[in-house]
């Protein structure tokens, strides 16, 4: 009786507020739809244990039920994603729907290298049935916009490359390497000699493997090593998708970390995920909160001025900044699809949980690149105080 009223009450709430091609069908056989035309997605309540999720439907509350199986749900993902936002803001009070603000995760390097290897360290085969076949995991570069996945992640890697003048004979450091691809173009299109560090053992082995199949084991080395454990001087640095592990409070120390790598005509660039809040505070609607629990525990993600305060900090200038947030919408947009074309055959290679984690986050993250509530920058940088007159006049040479 009690839960009947509620439903009543949340039922009523929602229809007023907004018209969804949403059915409700509950385990006693009665259902509710919520929208003139025909239903787009189904949502099945098996049980009344599972209602709490759904009468404060926060995107944490219905990812969380959705992932441990408490609500069962049919649809295309991009409606269903839809539905879930809309319930979400249309639930929930205005200081829920703000950006949320968690205490920092304590990063020692024990923590840091867990939190990696439960994320990347599913298995190869499960990354190899949605990434491109280069495996690059970050987000890519629609030049014209019309690029396949595979052709847009080899643009970005150029436009990295090319953005930080490597030249031939430079020494590079990739940080956070992932499967190895942009060290392997480093060396065979740009002539440098590489080093990649990554905390996963499938990527340090897979990457391993592929210098040693391009026969540039001379010339890169793959290292299983934290970024605050590597040594030396390099021409250049790149971080790539890495830092949103590093927390906000150790992006001073990050910063100085790459400062102290970088020789002194050195340019590196730091390419991630940013907050659109200014105050670094998690993704609205409680997306950011599931992002923590099931996708990357230890993420934290700064917005784009904590970026360069910190960068400054740390002993480096920041020389360019781009803002590639339409193309990393196009990127998780096509893993998600990529996802969805394989579903048969991933739901073969893990279980159910990681299945519905991974599927869940990638249209989600989409979702939320597409409506601004993550971004994604480049940042082009050097030692702080090198005489100006070593500074390129305009950003024409990115373009040749
Ligand atoms: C999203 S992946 C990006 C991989 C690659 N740069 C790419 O674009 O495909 C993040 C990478 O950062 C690495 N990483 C995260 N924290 C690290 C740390 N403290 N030291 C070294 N690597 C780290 C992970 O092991 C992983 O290779």
């Amino acid at each position: 009786m009690y839960w009947e009223k509620k439903l009543e009450h949340w039922v009523d709430g929602i229809r007023h507020q907004a018209a969804l091609p949403l059915r409700l069908q509950l385990w006693n056989g009665q259902q509710f739809d919520f929208g003139k035309q025909s239903p787009q997605v189904t949502v099945k309540v098996p049980n009344v244990s599972s209602l709490p999720f759904l009468l404060k439907p926060s995107l944490a509350n219905l990812g969380r039920a959705y992932v441990e199986g408490k609500l069962e749900v049919e649809g295309r993902l991009n409606a269903i994603i839809e539905i879930a936002n809309a319930l979400a803001a249309n639930s929930m009070t205005a200081e829920r729907r703000a950006p949320w603000f968690h205490n920092p995760f304590h990063h020692t390097k024990k923590k840091d290298a867990e939190a990696i290897q439960y994320h990347y360290d599913v298995s190869n085969e499960f990354y190899q049935m949605f990434l491109d076949p280069a495996m690059v995991y970050s987000c890519a570069y629609f030049e014209n916009g019309d690029e396949d996945l595979a052709t847009a992640q080899q643009k970005k890697i150029d436009h990295i490359l090319t953005k930080i003048q490597v030249r031939p004979g430079d020494t590079l450091l990739d940080i956070g390497c992932g499967w190895g691809a942009l060290v392997l173009r480093a060396a065979q299109k740009f002539g440098a000699r590489c080093v990649g560090v990554t905390l996963s053992k499938n990527q340090h082995a897979l990457a391993t493997e592929r210098v040693k199949a391009a026969g540039l084991s001379g010339q890169i080395e793959i290292r299983l090593q934290d970024y605050r454990d590597v040594q030396g001087t390099f021409d250049r640095v790149t971080s790539v998708g890495m830092f949103e592990h590093v927390g906000l409070k150790n992006l001073p120390l990050y910063f100085a970390k790459i400062s102290s790598l970088l020789k002194d005509d050195g340019l590196a660039m730091n390419h991630g995920i940013t907050s659109t809040d200014v105050n670094s505070g998690e993704t609205a609607y409680g997306g950011g909160e599931f992002i923590d629990t099931y996708v990357f525990p230890q993420g934290e993600l700064p917005h784009i001025s904590q970026v360069l305060k910190t960068m400054q900090m740390g002993g480096l200038e920041p020389f360019d900044v781009e803002n590639l947030r339409r193309h990393y919408a196009k990127t998780c947009g096509i893993w998600a699809e990529n996802f969805e074309a394989n579903a048969d055959k991933i739901r073969k290679a893990v279980d159910d949980k990681r299945f519905r984690i991974w599927r869940v986050y990638l249209a989600g993250c989409s979702y939320a690149f597409e409506h601004d509530w993550i971004s994604l920058n480049q940042v082009v940088c050097g030692k702080s105080g090198r005489d100006a007159s070593r500074l390129p006049w305009s950003r024409r040479y990115m373009y040749r």
